[in-house]
């Protein structure tokens, strides 16, 4: 599991990687940045890209990135060949990015989201498994299809 954010989303950041921490269902959380020290080190692209490579290489299975509205690293990461990121600030939208889009990266906007909603999303999120033979893979296969991998 990775978390990450820019400037714009390092408070979120912090508390859900302090949730994650605690919880049992997640094994390992790494912080991909930024820190305290060097808010400003990285944009919201340098760290989603880093974070989706990661899982697109099997370094980690799962993201929780943060910015501003949770858009700029939902965007970057998508870029990444084999990702599929999204914003999602309601229950039935972080339910569906996983069991209907086999998403691996959830993004939230700390500018957006209050902190306590986006605390129960995540822990919802963290519940959800995507389910290959259910009738969204070859949904998603489409896409997997047009990346070539
Ligand atoms: O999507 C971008 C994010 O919201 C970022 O944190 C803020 O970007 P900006 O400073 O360009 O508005």
């Amino acid at each position: 599991m990775l978390v990450g954010s820019d400037v714009a989303g390092f408070d979120y950041k912090e508390v859900l990687l302090a949730d994650l921490r605690e919880d049992p269902r997640v094994s390992a959380v790494e912080d991909l940045g930024v820190t305290a020290e060097d808010l400003e080190s990285e944009s919201y692209g340098e760290v989603a890209i880093r974070a989706a490579e990661a899982i697109r290489d099997g370094r980690a299975d799962r993201a929780i990135l943060v910015c501003g509205t949770g858009i700029g690293v939902a965007i970057a990461a998508n870029k990444v060949s084999g990702i599929r990121a999204t914003v999602a600030h309601d229950s039935f939208s972080v339910e569906r990015s996983v069991l209907s889009n086999d998403c691996q990266v959830l993004t939230f906007g700390q500018r957006v989201v209050g902190l306590q909603l986006a605390r129960r999303l995540a822990k919802e999120w963290l519940g959800y498994e995507f389910d290959p033979a259910s009738p969204s893979q070859e949904k998603v296969e489409v896409i997997s299809a047009y990346e070539g991998c």
